[in-house]
């Protein structure tokens, strides 16, 4: 089942596009990775799939119901904020309290059913002020669990994490997967979602760059590295040009999405024949960083 769909879903604020166009479908079952860096658009695309705010333009669908249907809405769990709760109170109490508003949940021992699922039974008597950040975390997840969404959308939800609490909350978010629910995160680390998520959309200035599974985002994308003689450089440029190419510190040409084969087949039919051709594959950081370059940033490091 399409989880999440969008099409063309733009939000505009004034002369700012925080989102353009954005095309997406979410299959269902999944830990689904959002990145992108800060002001790239995810915290507006999740309030307008939760509702919270009114695209521009363009359509979306939740749980196969067209926004702004609260249909759809009722089966969606959400940490979109740092998670508020009463901190004289229990873990338990806060949610008995946040289970008194909206609509009674759906099985009447959810809050002791959520605690246990995020591992909190036998601190649920604690005050919330006791708590560590990654049991409010957790708290804010149960929070969410209780009313049995079949999609839970998280925004940034381990901002603030140790390592340890980065990697209980990651356990988590696979088990539930596991139970068939659909995790849809955001992060600005690739680093973070590459070991939780099955597959990655990509944001940059609120358009989509990327989509796809976690390992075929670098695979996608192996750059060579070309040697010429300095007398042939400009020509070996003007051959290459039907991919992104530039030059590095050291005279080489860098030739983005291309395999050493191609370049060297196409240098050769220009009669340039090159002294040096060596084929580097990104770690995923930074093919990431690469895609969420500005036209600026990426001018600026090429020239560098
Ligand atoms: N209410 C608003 N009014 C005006 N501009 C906004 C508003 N909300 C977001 N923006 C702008 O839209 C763009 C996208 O912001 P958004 O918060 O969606 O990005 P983000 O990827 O979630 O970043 P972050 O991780 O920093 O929250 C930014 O340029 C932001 O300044």
């Amino acid at each position: 089942m399409r989880v999440i769909r969008c099409e063309g879903l733009t939000k505009r604020y004034g002369s700012t596009v925080a989102v353009d166009g954005l095309d997406l479908v979410v299959e269902s079952g999944q830990v689904f990775g959002f990145l992108g860096p800060n002001g790239s658009g995810k915290t507006t695309t999740m309030r307008m799939l939760l509702g919270l705010i009114r695209p521009s333009s363009g359509r979306a669908w939740v749980n196969e119901r067209r926004l702004p249907d609260p249909s759809g809405l009722s089966r969606i769990g959400a940490m979109v904020e740092e998670p508020a709760f009463h901190p004289w109170l229990s873990g338990q109490r806060n949610l008995e309290v946040l289970a008194l508003h909206g609509p009674p949940l759906p099985n009447p021992d959810g809050v002791p059913a959520a605690l246990e699922r995020v591992g909190l039974t036998a601190v649920a008597r604690r005050k919330v002020k006791a708590y560590s950040q990654g049991m409010r975390q957790r708290l804010g997840l149960a929070a969410a669990l209780m009313r049995e969404p079949a999609l839970l959308l998280l925004d940034e939800p381990t901002n603030g994490l140790d390592p340890a609490g980065i990697r209980e909350f990651r356990d988590l978010l696979r088990s539930l997967a596991g139970d068939g629910m659909t995790v849809f995160l955001s992060s600005h680390l690739l680093s973070e979602v590459e070991q939780v998520c099955d597959q990655v959309a990509v944001m940059s200035q609120g358009r989509l760059v990327e989509h796809g599974r976690v390992g075929e985002l670098a695979a996608t994308r192996p750059r060579v590295r070309v040697a010429v003689d300095e007398t042939e450089q400009d020509a070996a440029q003007a051959l290459l040009s039907a991919w992104p190419v530039r030059t590095d510190g050291e005279r080489m040409l860098v030739v983005d999405g291309a395999d050493g084969r191609e370049v060297n087949q196409t240098l050769g039919r220009g009669g340039v024949w090159a002294r040096q051709i060596r084929t580097e594959r990104p770690g995923l950081e930074e093919a990431f960083l690469r895609l969420t370059l500005t036209e600026e940033e990426r001018d600026a490091s090429s020239a560098s």
